[in-house]
């Protein structure tokens, strides 16, 4: 998988043109997170593919002249939902439901979709992101990446945290849906990842989230209206993404407008 998408990434930019996203819109090549002109850009390269289910899959976006990059996204996709389905029974538990509570509450499997991002060396790295902070609107986001070159940092304590690799390994990272779901008992994580002078680095960021018409919102199990009000209201997965990607990245604020106000109680 990682050979595959390097392969994609070292392609000359005409021929990763072809697999363009158009304005406004998610799925393709080029660039992240871009809502003005006026605002610094990051430094990063990215493609991301709708991956599962596979209906899902718009294949004009997929390199598929590059041998063996939809073979590998393929496999790499449905292993990757094993591990959706293995989180999600998980936290289903961890909330106090059965081993199905959230599928059954979500319709069923959770969706997924692939960002592959690549940062090119930056002869400037105290003046410019490869990605700015921000925390993932997913239920779970997995991360694969390089195995020696370190750019991923978790904001803990107010400080910066650089997540080392640890070879052939995942990092799982919570999702806003996740903590609106478990009414702010599991927290999205804020990240951001750093660039560097010496060496590019690739990242492959799996997103599982619900399905756009499931509406979302504190499971039962989680409130307690003595101890642990309703932290959040109930919304459509879509209208919470659409307005999460309408603003600016900065950190978690994109949560707030979900959540209920304390005068609300
Ligand atoms: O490159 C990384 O480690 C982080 C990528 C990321 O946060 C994302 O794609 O949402
Ligand atoms: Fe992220």
């Amino acid at each position: 998988m990682k050979a595959a998408v390097a392969a994609f990434f070292e392609l000359p930019f005409q021929e990763k043109k072809k697999y363009a996203k158009a304005e406004n819109e998610i799925e393709g090549y080029g660039q992240n997170f871009v809502v003005s002109e006026h605002q610094k850009l990051d430094w990063s390269d990215m493609i991301f593919l709708f991956t599962f289910p596979s209906q899902n899959r718009n294949f004009k976006f997929w390199p598929l002249s590059l041998p063996g990059f939809k073979e590998a996204l393929e496999e790499y996709s449905r292993e990757m939902q094993k591990l959706a389905e293995e989180l999600q029974a998980n936290f289903s538990v961890l909330m106090g439901l059965k081993r199905d509570g959230l599928k059954r509450l979500q319709g069923g499997e959770l969706k997924q979709g692939i960002r592959m991002n690549y940062y090119p060396i930056c002869s400037r790295p105290d003046l410019v992101l490869g990605i700015s902070p921000h925390s993932d609107g997913t239920s779970f986001t997995s991360l694969l990446q390089d195995d020696d070159v370190t750019g991923l940092q978790i904001k803990h304590n107010e400080a910066w945290v650089p997540v080392k690799p640890i070879p052939n390994s995942l990092i799982v990272n919570i999702g806003d849906a996740t903590e609106i779901q478990s009414n702010e008992m599991y927290k999205s994580i804020e990240h951001r990842a750093v660039t560097n002078e010496k060496k590019p680095r690739i990242s492959i960021a799996t997103f599982m989230f619900p399905d756009d018409e499931q509406e979302i919102g504190p499971v039962e199990t989680m409130i307690d209206d003595q101890n642990r009000p309703k932290l959040y209201r109930n919304i459509k997965y879509v209208d919470y993404v659409r307005e999460k990607f309408s603003r600016k990245m900065e950190g978690k604020a994109h949560t707030q407008f979900a959540k209920l106000r304390t005068s609300d109680h």
